[in-house]
This record gives C-alpha cells, sequence and structure tokens, in this order.
C-alpha cells in the first residue's frame, strides 16, 4: 500500500547508549503519532533495545540496514532475515549503493536477499541509483532501469506488494549535494512508469517510492511536495532527532 513513509538509516554511527538516546527522542518528540509511518534502522547489535523503545502497534517501526540471503547456517558473522523478524524488525533496507559499492552486492545476490526477506515476513526498502559519471554520460534512465529490472522485478505481483523503493542517486549521499525536487521528481515517476510496465498500474499506484541523498530539515518538505515522493531514506540527518522530527512532519 502506498504511504508517506520516512525511514533513518543510521549506518555505522552511534554506541548502544547513544542509539537508544537518540530513538527515545524520536519517540518523545513523535508521541501525537500522526503523520507518515516512520522506520528507524540502527545497526543490528542495537535492534533489540530500540525496538523496545517504540511503542507497539504504531507508527514507528524497526528496521535493519542488510540481511543475509540464506535462512541459517555456517555463515559467520552474518545475520538472516528471519533473526531480524525475530527481534522485532518489520523492515530491511536492500540493495543500498554503499553494500554494492563496499560489499560488492549484484544484482543476482541481491535477488536472493529480496527473496529471503520476503520469506521472514519483512518489507524490503530497495535502493536503486546513478552514479554522478552515470548522470553526466546522459545514461540515468537506462541504469535506473536496468537496475529495477535484474534486481528487482523478479518478485512475483503477491511479493512485489510488500516492496518500498528507493531512489538514491549516488553522488547526493552524504555529499550536501541533494537531487532537486524536480531531478528526484522525474527518477520517481520514471521508476513508477517501470513498475507500471513490470506489473499493472494499480501496482504503480500503490508502491512507495522514497528519495534518498542529502534529504535534511532543510529540503524535505519541497521534495515531499513532489507527487511521485513518497518520503525519505535519511542517512545523516537521522541522527538528529530534532532534524528526523522535522523531516517526519515535512508532509
Ligand atoms: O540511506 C540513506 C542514504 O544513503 C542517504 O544518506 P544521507 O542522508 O546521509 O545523504
Amino acid at each position: 500500500m502506498r504511504q508517506n513513509l520516512v525511514a533513518g538509516n543510521w549506518k555505522m554511527n552511534l554506541t548502544y547508549q547513544e542509539g537508544l538516546a537518540l530513538v527515545e527522542e524520536i519517540v518523545r518528540l513523535n508521541a501525537a503519532g500522526t503523520g507518515p509511518e516512520v522506520v528507524v534502522c540502527p545497526p543490528f547489535p542495537f535492534l533489540q533495545g530500540v525496538g523496545q523503545a517504540l511503542p507497539q502497534g504504531g507508527k514507528l517501526h524497526l528496521g535493519a540496514q542488510n540481511c543475509h540471503q540464506k535462512e541459517s547456517g555456517a555463515f559467520t558473522g552474518e545475520v538472516s532475515a528471519k533473526m531480524l523478524a525475530s527481534v522485532g524488525c518489520e523492515y530491511v533496507i536492500l540493495g543500498h549503493s554503499e553494500r554494492r559499492q563496499y560489499f560488492g552486492e549484484d544484482d543476482e545476490l541481491l535477488s536472493q536477499k529480496l527473496k529471503a526477506a520476503l520469506a521472514a515476513s519483512l518489507k524490503p526498502i530497495f535502493c536503486v541509483g546513478e552514479s554522478l559519471d552515470t548522470r553526466e554520460a546522459d545514461e540515468t534512465f537506462d541504469f535506473i532501469g536496468q537496475q529495477l529490472a535484474s534486481g528487482l522485478f523478479h518478485l512475483s505481483n503477491e511479493e512485489f506488494a510488500h516492496v518500498t523503493v528507493a531512489y538514491e542517486p549516488i553522488w547526493a549521499i552524504g555529499t550536501g549535494r541533494t537531487a532537486t525536487s524536480a531531478q528526484a521528481q522525474e527518477v520517481h515517476a520514471f521508476i513508477r512508469e517501470q513498475i507500471a510496465r513490470a506489473y499493472d498500474a494499480e501496482a504503480a499506484l500503490n508502491t512507495t517510492i522514497l528519495y534518498g541523498g542529502s534529504a535534511n530539515a532543510q529540503n524535505a518538505r519541497e521534495l515531499f511536495s513532489q507527487p511521485d515522493v513518497d518520503g525519505g531514506l535519511i542517512g545523516g540527518a537521522s541522527l538528529k532527532a530534532a532534524d528526523f522530527t522535522t523531516i517526519i512532519q515535512s508532509f
């Protein structure tokens, strides 16, 4: 179901104590319980504690930043989707450009991770996005189209209904260089069009598509005002409760 959603990706930041203080402040500032769905995605060791700080059954949800593609087994240091679900995760980020770039995650592996997440009843937030070189070569749409086709569109209609897509131009991540709202809107509209082609118009209308890349308390309202931008996947600004709350309140 298409919905307004803001997800905070803490990446590899904070200590457990700092993470607990942050989530408690986020809960306090968002106690009214109105507004978009909110997902907090801390590092693995914080998940259970952060989850326990979130009120049950409200608009604040727990998400992870990654999962392994297998259900269990001898994979030292890895974490399965089923484990994430067992500590209260509802969402998992997959295909983030940092995972693709630094950990060599390709479309084939991401396809397996998506299946594993869905099998554990997690809702994947699937990231796509082009590099600066790709944008400057005017190949953004081809590139995103390819990422969607090979990474995501192998899912059945029923599986795809649980997926949120995040458009994250790599050149905008952590750089302070945000896509303009027009740049975000044209790629979001393109993604929705590709979903309509791969599935149908209803699936396209029902898909939540987030923007990520230097979104902050100052630019979120403008970004979220675009017709195909349903919210944000927020990195740096999700580490400050007041900024994250301003973003949450930017619809
Ligand atoms: O997952 C979040 C994105 O990578 C955006 O990060 P950023 O808001 O720090 O640019």
